[in-house]
């Protein structure tokens, strides 16, 4: 998907990376945003009504049931799914399909397996006519961000999952991208790297000041990571929940004000996974 978005939205990312509003982050803004699905002949409804706004640079965290609609939140923020009520305005504009100013990011890296690191981030420069001595500059730039230098021309195959994953963001950020839209990116990492990969993007993130947005289901990496924590209720997804956690960075997941701030979160969401579990499924009818 991300290849896509690249591919889609190509002759842009020259234009983006000489644009200076487009380095640091840009302000979202939901409004009334709802999707329903059609899935064999009956309407699921995947998001009720969400209202948003995001500031330029800030770091929102969402968790929720499984099938709440966050995934589904994070592609229409990216346009690569249509609201089917409701915008989004990305710098004060409707968003209306994909673009380089909002990446989407994904558990699985999706590095392109005939492409060494380096052909991995080249690839959306490459696209534009970015030249091969400007390419290469900035792609060793994000290599080293990310602490891959010295795997420059090894494949996917070749990189253990966290390396991949790292791969992924500076492929992402090579672009130069307002947002980072960022789905359970560590979901499938051992806890070690995934601890590590934190560290590592908030120390990014505070370099780059990028809006981002952070898809998962691991509440104290959400207190780790976030400005700002939304609980998403059961399907059909709404905030029932916002947390501000303004806790000194970098923050440390041993820090007892914020293993206390996870543990009042997480009850929260038990609360909403149990009316879940109560009231069967939601927002699906004939
Ligand atoms: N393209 C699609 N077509 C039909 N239904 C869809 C589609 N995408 C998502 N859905 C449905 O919308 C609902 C929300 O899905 P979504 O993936 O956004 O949830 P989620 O909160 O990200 O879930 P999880 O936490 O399990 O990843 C689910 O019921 C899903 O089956």
């Amino acid at each position: 998907m991300q290849q896509q978005t690249l591919s889609h939205t190509g002759s842009a990312i020259s234009a983006a990376r000489h644009n200076k509003s487009a380095e640091g982050g840009i302000p979202l803004q939901i409004r009334g945003v709802e999707k329903t699905f059609s899935q064999r002949g009956r309407l699921v409804a995947a998001l009720s009504t969400i209202d948003l706004d995001i500031a330029a640079g800030e770091f929102v965290c969402i968790l929720g049931p499984s099938g709440c609609g966050k995934s589904t939140l994070l592609s229409i923020i990216a346009g690569l799914e249509e609201a089917s009520g409701g915008t989004v305005q990305a710098d004060g504009k409707v968003v209306q399909g994909p673009g380089t100013d909002r990446i989407l990011l994904f558990q699985e890296a999706a590095l392109f397996p005939w492409l060494d690191v380096q052909g991995n981030v080249e690839f959306g420069l490459r696209q534009v006519g970015i030249g091969a001595r400007e390419r290469a500059r900035i792609a060793h730039q994000y290599i080293e961000l990310v602490h891959l230098k010295g795997f420059e021309h090894s494949y996917a195959h070749q990189l253990s999952g966290g390396m991949r994953q790292r791969a992924a963001i500076a492929r992402a950020l090579a672009i130069d991208p307002a947002v980072l839209l960022m789905d359970e990116p560590f979901g499938a990492l051992d806890a070690l790297t995934r601890d590590r990969l934190h560290t590592e993007l908030e120390a990014i993130w505070s370099t780059t000041r990028k809006t981002v947005v952070f898809v998962t289901h691991n509440v104290r990496e959400a207190v780790a990571l976030g400005d700002r924590v939304l609980v998403f209720s059961p399907r059909p997804g709404r905030i029932v929940h916002e947390f501000h956690i303004d806790f000194p960075r970098p923050r440390s997941l041993e820090n007892h004000l914020l293993v206390d701030k996870a543990a009042e979160i997480l009850s929260v969401l038990s609360e909403a996974m149990e009316s879940q579990e109560k009231e069967g499924d939601h927002g699906a009818r004939a």
